[in-house]
């Protein structure tokens, strides 16, 4: 991709513009917080949903991103000082998912719109087939997406748009609206979610930064009269199953219970003949964990060869597997594979070990409990300020 700003046709290309690792750490909170989305074979990670999740300490990997964009859009479109943004998201494209020829504020309730800005997060032909973007007029008339680059348009009628079918695997964008009308400012609707946390929020760390599943139905990716559940498609994939946490009351034949409700309830994962040890407080959990071994397998795994067995203490017990343990949900594995596609996930290929997983969860908790201690010193700032921003939390202790 060539950077260029096109007067003519009012859009930018940023190539690159995206590190890496902060396409990873997206794609990782996508794949553990993401629910069913707005359209068919969409799913969609909101800022809001993040919040209402419990999970308010992942919205602070979106926040320098946020402002960079916002002040690359005010520069080359000459509007400084006077934008909002009016929605961030991550949303994922699966097989089957295409938009046909449109402007972003061809709706009565989209016309706040003004720029938007697409960060591809993964790679054509890599991740996914299909899903080329294309301009109906002008130059660049298409765009195969490239992991890290970004494109923004005006969301008016001079940049008409429209993306191909998704064919295999999943294509996965970070997604923001900018407005100049302050009525619609994100950061207003996220203040007030954030100062009702505030006041809810327990002094007790314990279970504060773990996650809470919303409804079932927003998990639930329905296909005629069958589907499956969101969290478990993401964990099967993996090759992974969720267990009951073998207190023995775990009656597979009950049918006086909603399976799916099993999901928030305290559980295991298993794969092969073993049962991990550890018990997680809801399946959020677990596939959150899951989601991080994997974003951060490589150097973990390069990290316990180098270190040997020196593992020890850390070694951690499987449970014999029991098959009556493991959770019957009504999921419909091969639809999953065939909506989400395995390409994205070459990557997992990589020899599995509980002890790389066990060192993963101990890695998680310090990555879960440093971002929590920055919400905590940055939220009070953010609702004196009416504002979200990014600030080192390490300038403003002192
Ligand atoms: O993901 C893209 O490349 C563009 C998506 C799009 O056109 C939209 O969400 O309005
Ligand atoms: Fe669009």
């Amino acid at each position: 991709m060539v950077t260029m700003a096109s007067a003519e046709h009012h859009r930018l290309l940023l190539p690159q513009f995206l590190s890496s690792d902060l396409c990873k750490e997206l794609e990782f909170i996508h794949r553990s917080c993401g629910t069913v989305g707005y359209r068919p074979n969409v799913f969609s990670t909101t800022l809001s949903h993040l919040i209402a999740t419990n999970c308010a300490h992942l919205i602070l990997p979106f926040l320098s991103i946020r402002e960079s964009l916002k002040e690359k859009v005010e520069e080359s479109f000459g509007c400084e000082f006077e934008l909002f943004i009016e929605f961030t998201g991550l949303i994922s494209w699966c097989k089957g998912a295409y938009i046909g020829w449109h402007s972003d504020d061809n709706r009565s309730y989209l016309k706040q719109r003004d720029f938007t800005a697409v960060c591809y997060l993964n790679s054509h032909g890599k991740d996914f087939k299909g899903g080329i973007f294309h301009f109906k007029d002008g130059e660049p008339s298409s765009l195969a997406p490239v992991a890290g680059d970004v494109v923004i348009y005006t969301a008016d009628n001079r940049n008409i748009h429209s993306v191909d079918e998704v064919i295999d695997g999943e294509r996965l964008t970070l997604t923001l609206w900018f407005t100049r009308d302050s009525a619609h400012d994100e950061d207003a609707k996220l203040i007030t979610l954030l100062s009702r946390l505030l006041l809810t929020r327990e002094d007790d760390e314990r279970n504060s930064n773990l996650p809470l599943p919303a409804s079932d139905n927003m998990y639930w990716f329905s296909h005629g009269d069958s589907g499956f559940d969101i969290r478990c498609a993401r964990l099967q994939i993996l090759g992974f199953s969720f267990y009951s946490s073998s207190d023995g009351k775990y009656d597979a034949s009950d049918t006086s219970q909603d399976p799916l409700e099993l999901l928030v309830k305290p559980l295991r994962i298993g794969r092969g003949n073993e049962i991990f040890e550890k018990e997680f407080i809801n399946s959020l959990h677990a596939l959150q964990v899951v989601q991080f071994y994997y974003w951060k397998a490589p150097g973990l795994i390069s990290e316990t060869r180098e270190t040997g067995t020196a593992m020890g203490s850390a070694q951690h017990s499987q449970i014999e597997k029991s098959s009556n343990l493991e959770l019957v949900l009504p999921c419909n594995h091969k639809l999953a594979e065939t909506v989400l596609g395995l390409m994205s996930y070459d990557d997992s290929n990589l020899s599995f070990n509980w002890n790389d997983c066990a060192l993963a969860v101990s890695r998680w908790e310090d990555y879960i409990r440093r971002l929590y201690g920055d919400l905590s010193i940055l939220m009070p700032y953010w609702v004196a300020q009416q504002a979200v921003f990014f600030v080192d939390p390490a300038e403003l202790k002192k």
